[in-house]
């Protein structure tokens, strides 16, 4: 299969929406290469969306800088092909104590975020692991929590709450259904949510929580678990 080109439209569009340093703009250069390389062989990303990485997805996960500016040790649930996680940890390169842990159960998928922090040479630490049955062996003292469509808000929440601490953040993108999903969070959490428009258009919502406790039971839901 051929490997898909760059298209510099793409690229220019995306950088003007959420720029950066020319260190951090060669080392998304190079990830997105091994990207379109591996993409011939698996599936990293939707193959309708390979003419837009940058802007579907590099800028995607870039916005989150301007949402944590002072956040140096990340954590990416279900990091996929590497958004946001490998854009995180290129761009944490240019950082003192910069660092972003990638979890990924897929194996393969794994390899390549391994792979893709080798080559560019960015801080970070890929752990193949399923987030719900190990949430005690992540990292303590995280800046910001993040997910792109890896599961329903509530889960993402409950996986999180462990991981916060004071001063601390998640910031989970979600798309269209963020209402409903919100909706449904609050019968289990009590958060005091921030929304904010994706920069990149699209239905897209960006979920900025920085407290998470959880919900009392409702009285009829405590006797049926007595
Ligand atoms: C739809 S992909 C999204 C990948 C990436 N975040 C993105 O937005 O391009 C979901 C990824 O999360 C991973 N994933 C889903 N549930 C997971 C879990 N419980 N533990 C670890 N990885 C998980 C899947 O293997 C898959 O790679």
């Amino acid at each position: 299969m051929a490997v898909s080109q760059p298209d510099h439209a793409d690229k220019s569009a995306a950088l003007q929406l959420t720029p950066v340093s020319r260190e951090t703009e060669r080392r998304l250069d190079a990830y997105l290469d091994l990207l379109r390389q591996w993409q011939a062989k698996t599936n990293l990303v939707a193959p309708s969306t390979l003419p837009q990485l940058w802007t579907r997805h590099v800028a995607d996960s870039l916005q989150l800088l301007a949402l944590a500016p002072k956040a140096r040790r990340w954590l990416d649930f279900g990091s996929g092909g590497g958004f946001p996680g490998i854009v995180l940890a290129c761009a944490m390169a240019g950082h003192d104590g910069g660092h972003v842990t990638l979890v990924e159960r897929n194996a393969k998928k794994a390899a390549f975020l391994r792979e893709a922090l080798r080559v560019t040479g960015s801080p970070g630490t890929v752990m193949l692991a399923d987030i719900g049955d190990n949430v005690d062996r992540f990292p303590q003292g995280l800046d910001c929590i993040t997910a792109r469509a890896v599961a329903p808000l509530h889960q993402l929440i409950g996986f999180a709450r462990p991981l916060m601490t004071e001063g601390s953040k998640a910031l989970f993108l979600k798309g269209q259904d963020v209402e409903a999903e919100l909706t449904d969070a609050t019968r289990y959490w009590k958060i005091d949510p921030q929304l904010h428009a994706s920069l990149t258009g699209g239905h897209g919502w960006i979920v900025e929580i920085d407290r998470i406790e959880r919900q009392a039971l409702p009285t009829a839901s405590k006797e049926a678990a007595q």
